[in-house]
């Protein structure tokens, strides 16, 4: 097995198979490349069978989409503000299980959803496993910031110590990026004396005023799964907890999977 997809398919459906259970009635549904699996092992038997009275919280317009396409149902966190488990992708993700999150600008809302659930569950590819954030991500923390005050904040980045914070701007589109909120967001590279205490950075962050959030998830997920290209998947718990978990059922689905 050599195709990262194929690794980002098995690690998500690893972390269904253990996290998700009948009894679970409200799921988020994070953002990235590797959630499309997320949603796919969920229409798969057995979770299939609990969909009918389940409710699917999308965390921003890509996996609202993925929800509908697979005609689950779609609520709200105004709806459910208590979330059973969120399942979400990652950029980066430490040796404690803090993570990087909002590459594809969707850190707000995910945030939001990781908060709200009883689990937090990343899934990702073995890229993103990481021990000291910043090391494999290198395009900086992902901030979310008020449109009107993205230039004030930018100068309170610099304060800080980041050299060059970047207004993150669109592709096939004259000026920035916005957010599924109407925000804009600012990539922030700071040095790695910064990165050892994410906690710390994160409520640095925070406290400047036009900051709506920050894609610094320090102490949220209970569990990492990742998927490795020779097959396997890597199991890592906040505890510190390292489990390589049997994906030859998910392989055995992956392989039927792509057939249909
Ligand atoms: O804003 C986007 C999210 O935080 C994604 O979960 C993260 O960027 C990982 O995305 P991908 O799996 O596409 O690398």
């Amino acid at each position: 097995m050599a195709v990262i997809s194929d690794a980002k398919r098995l690690a998500a459906y690893a972390a269904v198979d253990e996290h998700v259970k009948p009894q679970h009635k409200v799921i988020g549904i994070g953002s990235g490349s590797t959630v499309p699996y997320v949603v796919e092992r969920l229409c798969q038997p057995p979770h299939n069978n609990s969909n009918s009275d389940r409710w699917y919280i999308p965390t921003g317009f890509q996996s609202k989409e993925l929800i509908v396409k697979a005609g689950l149902n779609l609520g709200d966190v105004d709806q459910f503000p208590t979330i059973d488990v969120t399942i979400d992708g990652a950029d980066e993700v430490d040796d404690e299980l803090n993570a990087i999150k909002g590459g594809g600008a969707c850190q707000l809302r995910e945030k939001v959803l990781a908060e709200a659930a009883t689990h937090f569950i990343i899934v990702a590819d073995s890229r993103k496993d990481s021990k000291i954030l910043g090391h494999a991500w290198k395009q900086g923390v992902p901030i979310e910031v008020a449109p009107f005050a993205w230039a004030k904040v930018f100068v309170n980045l610099q304060k800080m110590g980041c050299e060059n914070p970047a207004l993150r701007m669109g592709k096939m589109k004259a000026g920035p990026v916005v957010t599924d909120n109407g925000n804009f967001v600012i990539d922030a590279v700071f040095s790695e004396s910064y990165m050892r205490d994410p906690a710390e950075l994160l409520h640095r962050i925070k406290m400047l005023t036009g900051v709506l959030e920050v894609g610094l998830f320090v102490g949220m997920a209970e569990a990492a799964y990742f998927g490795y290209p020779d097959g396997t998947v890597l199991a890592r718990w906040q505890d510190g907890r390292r489990q390589k978990v049997d994906a030859s059922k998910g392989l055995e689905i992956a392989a039927q999977g792509k057939k249909v």
